[in-house]
């Protein structure tokens, strides 16, 4: 058989026309069949485009002009959109997103677990999908003699310098771009990553949806702060809400943001948001959902799936710090869950006391070890929620939900490539997956959170 080349060389210049949309969310355009990925492109536009690798079945290009735009084009609200790494699709319309991120799903359900009949519904929408993050982690850095503060850009450790980020909560923004000056007024050495030198590496700012309490989190290399006093002074008068202000030392070089060590500075150790009518303890190192008005309508979700009664078991594993479970436990007889995080474990279990919730346990391990104790125990279970990190679930862990035989499994996922994965595993095991339905906890990346129903077949 002739061997096939591919039909474009590198730094050519063709005209695409683009047919599809990659996970991603780069334009996909074919020549005779052989596929083109290239950022920016939109389904339906026609652009000049430039070759800049190429691979016996695939190239990648980039958008040089745009010939015919789409509709579902917009101009990105945020100035260094096409630097920064932080979002990838803020020049498609949110309509388009969310189709996107619905087909996302559909083709992972088809294509990894042959099961194309799963009914997979519209994404439940965010009704603004801006300023929703309760939480930015921004790296500072210093650019002829001047500190910056940005995200880093894409496949890069160079920071963007970053005025303003529009899917921060505003009140963390405003704090993020006043301590610039702070740490310049007070000569605080902005951390070196290439001579592992100098002081403040990241800034850390939390803030309650609800509530408004701001936690502010400097993150050092050295084990003191210059001038700390002056500092916490300026950092209290920057917003009112600020309840918190901590340091923690991350000596290492490491692309890991917070080091083990915490201490507070000034005022509380936590800040108090809630969910529903739930209150959490947020400490600077647990898991809290990032866009707190969604996670509620997700909660919901799962909380529908699970259809409690009242008298239910349930399993909730990898519960982080217990907000699923205490969502659950409020309609169910009793909730178990299970966390690898020591830290976490502790804040569910303060999260349960504060809420006068009795009828929650929490225990800290691995799930894919405490699900396979829990079935030697013989613990008798109606419903099994997992909610697992990108990786899903292990196989263990799902090998042990098979053989306890919950009479439904809820699972919650933040990446459908392991979500179809695993219910095809949970397929062989006697689940069917019912209905999936995606909801928007990230607009304007290419993200997608997911919560399916699986019941057992009769
Ligand atoms: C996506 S988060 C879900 C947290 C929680 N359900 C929520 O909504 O806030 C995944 C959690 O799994 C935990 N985790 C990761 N691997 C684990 C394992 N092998 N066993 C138990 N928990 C694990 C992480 O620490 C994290 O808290």
């Amino acid at each position: 058989m002739a061997k096939r080349t591919a039909p474009v060389k590198k730094n050519e210049y063709i005209n695409l026309t683009f047919v599809d949309l990659t996970h991603e969310g780069d334009g996909v355009g074919k020549i005779d069949g052989y596929p083109i990925f290239v950022p920016y492109g939109l389904p339906g536009e026609k652009a000049k485009v430039k070759v800049v690798k190429v691979k016996k079945n695939i190239a990648f290009g980039k958008l040089v002009e745009l010939i015919e735009p789409s509709e579902d084009r917009i101009e990105p609200p945020c100035e260094v959109f096409y630097q920064c790494g932080g979002c990838q699709i803020q020049h498609m319309t949110y309509e388009r997103q969310l189709k996107m991120k619905q087909k996302q799903v559909q083709d992972v359900m088809h294509k990894i677990a042959h099961m194309s009949d799963v009914p997979v519904h519209p994404v439940m929408v965010m009704d603004d999908p801006w300023s929703y993050r309760n939480k930015i982690q921004i790296p500072v850095g210093k650019r002829d003699g001047r500190v910056l503060t940005g995200f880093y850009q894409k496949r890069s450790h160079q920071i963007i310098d970053m005025d303003t980020c529009p899917v921060q909560n505003e009140a963390n923004d405003h704090i993020v771009r006043e301590m610039r000056g702070i740490i310049e007024d007070l000569g605080i050495e902005p951390y070196d990553e290439k001579n592992h030198r100098g002081v403040i590496r990241h800034i850390v700012v939390r803030a309650g949806y609800h509530t408004n309490e701001i936690m502010v989190v400097l993150v050092t290399r050295t084990k003191d702060i210059p001038r700390v006093k002056e500092l916490i002074v300026r950092i209290r008068e920057l917003d009112s809400n600020i309840k918190g202000i901590i340091h923690n030392v991350n000596p290492k070089q490491t692309n890991v943001i917070m080091g083990r060590n915490s201490k507070t500075l000034w005022g509380e150790d936590v800040i108090i948001d809630k969910i529903g009518d739930l209150e959490f303890a947020i400490s600077a190192h647990s898991f809290f959902q990032v866009n707190p008005g969604q996670t509620e309508k997700l909660y919901e979700q799962v909380q529908k799936y699970a259809e409690l009664t009242g008298s239910e078991t349930v399993i909730d594993a990898y519960c982080g710090i217990g907000s699923i479970s205490l969502f659950l436990a409020q309609h169910a007889k009793k909730v178990y869950g299970v966390e690898v995080v020591p830290q976490a474990v502790d804040d569910a279990k303060d999260n349960a006391k504060r809420n006068h919730i009795e009828n929650a346990e929490f225990f800290v391990g691995e799930a894919e070890k405490v699900m396979p104790w829990w079935r030697a125990q013989g613990l008798q279970l109606d419903v099994i929620v997992v909610d697992p990190p990108r990786k899903g679930c292990d196989e263990e862990l799902l090998k042990a939900m098979i053989e306890m035989k919950p009479k439904r499994i809820v699972y919650v996922s933040c990446n459908p490539s392991t979500l179809a994965r695993d219910i095809k595993i949970l397929a062989d095991g006697g689940y069917e997956a019912k209905e999936i339905q995606p909801v928007d906890m990230f607009p304007q990346s290419n993200h997608i959170e997911s919560v399916t129903r699986l019941e057992l077949k009769l």
